[in-house]
């Protein structure tokens, strides 16, 4: 796709940010929405006359080759640390590369784009295989996802990955999570410990948990009122986090108090449910947030 078929698409304005990241600002009467190209991250989303569905921090850096705090950065082709390179850097490198737009389109209900990234030179040293991801967005009043990845290598590879998803909470000690009731976690605030989950998951401090063989749709609650729906398929993890007042303060990229207003429920494959993919072989995802109620 070149450029100027994107200039010739309505709704859409391209902007820069301060410190030079590319956006694409979309004012459509069904939603707005702000993407970069840089990790095909979505910013902000927020269907028209509805409350934002995305959370973004106010220090949030808009740097080329920085990650974004908030919206939906993609962390990919593995999940947290390195599985045994701890030099390298934490969840992949996806999120910090421009990938290319490869479609857009627009009419009065809905729009989609699709972003693609694949091997290079750069990529190799740091993953050496071959492959293709592509991120599809379908925006109306909801906000789909698509994650697909293909092994282009003639060996199979392993990945883990996550649709690190940051949501808006008034207040997060008065937020719960509904959907992974009855399922094992893994504690990373208490040294990747095996846990159950039993009821909704309240934030009471840090809170950073890899929740397995989970499929069912979430319901994201303030006060007790459900506030936010997370439905996925293909996707056998859920990391929630939240870095409670401690790390929160040490996060050049959030403000002291950031951390009372977001909470990241993020969907993905990682630790066990890392993928493996021969040769030739696809993983396919999808996931939707919409407006609860
Ligand atoms: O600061 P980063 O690299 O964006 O990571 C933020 C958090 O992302 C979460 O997904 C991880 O579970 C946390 O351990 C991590 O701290």
């Amino acid at each position: 796709m070149n450029p100027s078929s994107l200039d010739a698409l309505p709704y859409i304005k391209q902007t820069e940010s301060a410190d030079g990241l590319p956006l694409i600002e979309i004012d459509h009467p069904m939603f707005q929405a702000l993407l970069t190209k840089q990790g095909a991250q979505l910013l902000q989303f927020q269907p028209r006359g509805g409350q934002p569905l995305l959370w973004m921090s106010s220090n949030a850096i808009l740097k080329p080759g920085k990650s974004v705090r908030g919206g939906i950065p993609v962390c990919f082709p593995w999940f947290g640390p390195h599985p045994t390179q701890p030099q390298l850097p934490q969840h992949g490198f996806a999120r910090t590369l421009p990938w290319r737009l490869e479609m857009a389109q627009a009419d009065a209900m809905s729009m989609r784009f699709c972003f693609m990234l694949q091997d290079d030179e750069q990529t190799q040293a740091l993953w050496p295989h071959r492959f293709q991801a592509r991120l599809t967005f379908a925006f109306s009043v909801e906000c789909e996802l698509y994650f697909e990845v293909e092994n282009l290598d003639t060996q199979p590879f392993e990945l883990s990955y996550a649709l690190h998803s940051y949501f808006p909470v008034k207040q997060i000690d008065q937020a719960s999570i509904s959907g992974l009731d009855q399922l094992n976690y893994l504690d990373k605030v208490s040294g990747s410990q095996r846990k159950l989950q039993a009821g909704p998951v309240v934030f009471a401090g840090e809170v950073d948990r890899i929740y397995l063989h989970t499929e069912q749709p979430m319901q994201i609650h303030e006060q007790g009122r459900p506030a936010i729906n997370i439905e996925s398929e293909g996707c056998r993890s859920t990391i929630v986090w939240n870095p409670g007042a401690e790390k929160c303060a040490q996060m050049a990229d959030m403000p002291d108090a950031g951390y009372q207003q977001m909470v990241c429920v993020e969907c993905g494959n990682a630790a066990d449910n890392t993928l493996q993919l021969a040769p030739g072989e696809r993983h396919r995802a999808r996931m939707v947030i919409r407006a609860a109620g």
